[in-house]
C-alpha cells in the first residue's frame, strides 16, 4: 500500500514551498520515499534503499532513547527568525545563510536575532549549502561569528573538499561536510577528515540507516545526523540512525517538523524541550488522509517509484 502526500512548506526552504513523497507500507513498518524533484532517478535510488529498509527490514537497536535537536531557521526576516528559535524550546539553532535572496548583513541581522532568542548558552551553526568561493567564506565566516557571538560550526561553506579544507586553515571556527559527503561519487570513500570537524549525514541521500552508520565509521568524524525535511515517518529514520551512533557529541538537524504545515502522522515528531525521542518503528500515518496529493502528483510519484524501483 502507498500513500502519495504533498504539505505546504511554513516557509520557502531549499527553494520549495510544497514537500511531497510517498509511504510505503511493508512488513517491518512504514517508510519514506522522498527525494527532492530536481533529483534524478539514478540520485533517487539510495532514498528508495532507505524507505525500503524502514519499511521490509526495520533498523538496528538503539544504544540511546533520546536525542538532542537543533531547530532549523530559514531565511526569513530577524523578527520572525527570533519567534521561531523561541517556539522551539531548542538550545542549538542552524541558520540558513548565503542564500540569493539574502545579502551577508542580512545573514548578519539573521544569526543576531538568534542569538538573542538564545542567549549566551545556545549555539549556534550556520549552513551555507556550497555557496562561497574560499575568500568569500573566510571573510563571511568571521563577520557572522561576531554577529553570532560565535559559531559552534559552518556547513559545507563551498562546494569542494579542497575548498573546505582551505578555509578551515583560515577560519577557528568549526567546519561541517554535508553535500560533500551525501552527494559524494561514493560516501564511503570521500576524505573528509582533513577537510571538516564535523561530518553532517542523512539517512535518505545515504541509502538507510545502515548504509550512513558505515559511512559515519569510515568518515572518523563526529557526525549529526540532519533530515531532508521528510514527515515524522521519515524523521523517525534519522532518529534511528542517530540513536545508533556510538557517539554523539552535537544536536542532531531533526527538529524540521515545524518546517512543515503539517504531518502524516498525529503523534508528530517535534521536540519537547530540544529533545527527540528513538522510536523502534516509524509512527503510524493515521492522519495521511488530510495530505492526499492530487490525481496527477499522485500518479507521477507512483510513476518516479516504479522507474526508481526498475534500475
Ligand atoms: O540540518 C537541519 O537542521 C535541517 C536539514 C537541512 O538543513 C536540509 C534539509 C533538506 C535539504 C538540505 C538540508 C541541508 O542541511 O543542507
Ligand atoms: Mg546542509
Amino acid at each position: 500500500m502507498d500513500f502519495v502526500y504533498a504539505i505546504p512548506m511554513r516557509n520557502r526552504f531549499r527553494g520549495i514551498t510544497l514537500r511531497e513523497g510517498v509511504l510505503l507500507r511493508g512488513a517491518a513498518g512504514w517508510g519514506e520515499f522522498c527525494p527532492f524533484a530536481d533529483y534524478s532517478d539514478a540520485e533517487s535510488a539510495p532514498w528508495l534503499a532507505a524507505a525500503v529498509e524502514a519499511s521490509e527490514v526495520g533498523w538496528p537497536a538503539p544504544v540511546r532513547d533520546r536525542v538532542e535537536v537543533n531547530t532549523t531557521v530559514p531565511v526569513v526576516a530577524p523578527e520572525r527568525a527570533r519567534e521561531l528559535v523561541a517556539a522551539s524550546g531548542c538550545r542549538t539553532a542552524k541558520v540558513k545563510v548565503a542564500d540569493p535572496r539574502s545579502s551577508i548583513v542580512d545573514d548578519c541581522d539573521r544569526v543576531a536575532a538568534v542569538r538573542d532568542a538564545l542567549g549566551p548558552a545556545g549555539a549556534i551553526r550556520v549552513d551555507a549549502n556550497t555557496a562561497w568561493d574560499v575568500d568569500t567564506a573566510v571573510k563571511a565566516i568571521r563577520e557572522l561569528e561576531r554577529a553570532a557571538g560565535g559559531l559552534e560550526y559552518v556547513e559545507q561553506p563551498c562546494p569542494s573538499v579542497e575548498e573546505l579544507a582551505a578555509v578551515r586553515r583560515q577560519v577557528d571556527v568549526r567546519i561541517a561536510a554535508d553535500e560533500s559527503i551525501r552527494r559524494a561519487e561514493d560516501p564511503l570513500k570521500v576524505a573528509v577528515a582533513g577537510a571538516a570537524d564535523v561530518a553532517v549525514i542523512k539517512v535518505s541521500p545515504l541509502g538507510g540507516v545502515r548504509r550512513a552508520l558505515e559511512v559515519a565509521e569510515a568518515c572518523g568524524l563526529p557526525c549529526v545526523v540532519s533530515s531532508a525535511v521528510e514527515t515524522s515517518v521519515g524523521l523517525a529514520a534519522g532518529l534511528a540512525l542517530a540513536g545508533a551512533l556510538p557517539t554523539l557529541d552535537f544536536a542532531c538537524g531533526l527538529g524540521t517538523r515545524s518546517l512543515l504545515t503539517g504531518d502524516v502522522t498525529s503523534a508528530s515528531l517535534s521536540p519537547v524541550d530540544g529533545y527527540l525521542p528513538v522510536l523502534r518503528t516509524a509512527p503510524e500515518p493515521d492522519v495521511a488522509q488530510g495530505f492526499a496529493a492530487d490525481d496527477a502528483t499522485h500518479a507521477a510519484w507512483l510513476d518516479r517509484l516504479a522507474r526508481v524501483r526498475a534500475l
